[in-house]
Order: structure tokens, then C-alpha cells, then sequence
């Protein structure tokens, strides 16, 4: 019986990856890397820094960035025919299916595709390896980077996470101070505040609550985890741990991709 199932589920998702890959008609085309931007992926738990650290190499690399929970949050505020279900199963810390979230995902390459938009930095994308299996059979994605931090800092980081309702800007008013232990060093974030007139049109996620985080590190480390073993397996995962905030930890991360000369090279040529 359990086998029967197992092969009912395999046959189910595999032929769900065939029937996504066909119809990803706009998805990138598999264009030899020298001819393109990056193709770059930014895997990490829920409030590890993907959206900041993504934004930044992406204005860097001008690049777009791709945020699946942009896409989500996008489609739930429009009030559309599926937003409905779609915030109940993001209040509740889940994945929305494979199905929506590939259908947003390429709507929004169509559109920058017609934009002549070349190259992405993904964000939130691939979170399960049947998602990281379409992905493949429709790109080449050339570097996957995973950020890392402790478990505990990634709980007070989703809970100090703000947002300007006006502008859109990200914060976050978590002040982080966590001693060294056993041989490991200590880290220090200061908070990301806001400028004064965002300061009074703050709001948070509704999925920003302890509950719902907790439920969304059990997921990753259940349902998204597998995916950076995916990638380490094809030699293209970057681990990265966090050192600290983002004074410390981008010029390192920007030395990790052998980037450290491009921003100033950017900036000469402004
Ligand atoms: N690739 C994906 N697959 C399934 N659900 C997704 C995906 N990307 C985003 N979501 C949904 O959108 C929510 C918010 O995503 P995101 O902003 O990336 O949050 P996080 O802070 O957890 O990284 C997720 O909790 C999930 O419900």
C-alpha cells in the first residue's frame, strides 16, 4: 500500500514537473553564460537577509530581483480570485503549491522578458526540490549562495522586521548582541531603522508573529532544506555565514563571489 502511494505521489509531482516545465514557455532561455546577466539563486531561512543582500547585488549587477514572497504578498494585496487562499496558508507559516507559486514566477519572467529584462537574482525560489527540479529543466542557474545564522537570531530578526507602508523600504528594529560560546564567535546586528518620515507608517507582516515563524523555520529546515543538498550535490551552493550586520557582512559576502573590486569599478564608471 505504502508503496502504491509512493509511486501515486511520485508519478503525481513528476508528471506536475513535466506539465509546469511546458508550459514555463517564457522562461528564460538556456543562453551560454557569457551572452547573459547572472543566473543567481538566494536560499536561507525565513529572515536570514535574502530580500536585502539580493537587493543589493541586484542594483549592484543590474539585475532584477525576484522575490517569490514579493509575488505572493503582490497577488494577496490585488484581492484577486486567489488571494483569499492564498492568506490563509501564508498566515499560517505553509508553502502555497508548487502550481500557484510557478504560475506567478512566470508571469513575472514573461513580463520582464517583454521588458528585455536579462538575468535574476531569485529570492525565496526554489523552496522545495520538486520546484528546484523545474527550475532546471527550464534554465541554467550558474550560483546558488546560501546565507546563514543561528536559529535564535533569525526568530528576533522576523520579529523586528518593519515595513514602510508608503514607500515600501524594509527595516528592522531588532538589535542583536549574542555572546560567543564554545569557541564561536559573538554577533552583533544593529537595527536597520527607518528615516524619520517612514518612522510613523511602519507596519509589520502578518506572518511576522512568533507563531507563524517558528512554524516557517520547521517547514524550511523540513521541506526547503533538501533543496541546498540539491544544489551542494551539482557543486553550485556558496555557503555563507553571516558574520554580523550589513556593514561587516557585505563587503565579505561581496569578497566571497569576487566581487570586491566590481562595486568601485561601478561606481568610477557612475
Ligand atoms: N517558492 C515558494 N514556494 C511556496 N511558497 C512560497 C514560495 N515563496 C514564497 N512563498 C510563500 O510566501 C510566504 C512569504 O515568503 P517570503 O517573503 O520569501 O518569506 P520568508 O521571510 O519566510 O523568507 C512564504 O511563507 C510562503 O507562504
Amino acid at each position: 500500500m505504502a508503496a502504491i502511494t509512493r509511486l501515486i505521489n511520485r508519478t503525481t509531482s513528476s508528471s506536475f514537473s513535466y506539465l509546469a516545465r511546458r508550459s514555463f514557455t517564457h522562461a528564460p532561455q538556456r543562453v551560454d553564460p557569457k551572452d547573459r546577466n547572472v543566473q543567481w539563486v538566494f536560499l536561507g531561512c525565513p529572515g536570514v537577509g535574502k530580500g536585502t543582500y539580493a537587493t543589493r547585488l541586484c542594483n549592484l549587477l543590474r539585475v532584477p530581483h525576484i522575490a517569490t514572497g514579493d509575488l505572493v504578498r503582490h497577488e494577496l494585496s490585488s484581492k484577486g480570485p486567489l488571494s483569499q487562499q492564498l492568506s490563509e496558508i501564508v498566515n499560517q507559516g505553509k508553502l502555497v503549491s508548487d502550481e500557484i507559486i510557478i504560475n506567478l514566477l512566470k508571469a513575472r519572467l514573461a513580463a520582464g522578458e517583454a521588458k528585455g529584462e536579462s538575468g535574476f537574482i531569485l529570492d525565496g525560489f526554489p523552496r522545495t526540490i520538486n520546484q528546484a527540479e523545474i527550475l532546471e529543466g527550464v534554465t541554467d542557474i550558474d550560483l546558488v549562495v546560501n546565507l546563514k545564522l543561528e536559529e535564535e537570531i533569525l526568530l528576533e530578526k522576523c520579529l523586528g522586521r518593519r515595513m514602510c507602508s508608503e514607500c515600501g523600504g524594509n527595516f528592522n528594529v531588532a538589535s542583536i548582541n549574542m555572546k560567543g560560546e564554545n569557541g564561536r564567535p559573538g554577533t552583533v546586528m544593529p537595527p536597520l531603522l527607518p528615516p524619520a518620515h517612514c518612522m510613523s507608517k511602519l507596519i509589520t507582516r502578518a506572518d511576522d508573529t512568533e507563531a507563524v515563524v517558528k512554524e516557517r523555520l520547521r517547514i524550511y529546515n523540513e521541506t526547503s532544506k533538501p533543496v541546498e543538498e540539491f544544489y551542494r550535490s551539482r557543486g553550485k551552493l556558496l555557503e555563507f555565514d553571516l558574520p554580523g550586520g550589513i556593514p561587516e557582512s557585505w563587503p565579505k559576502l561581496l569578497h566571497a563571489l569576487d566581487l570586491d573590486d566590481y562595486e568601485e569599478k561601478q561606481s568610477a564608471a557612475a
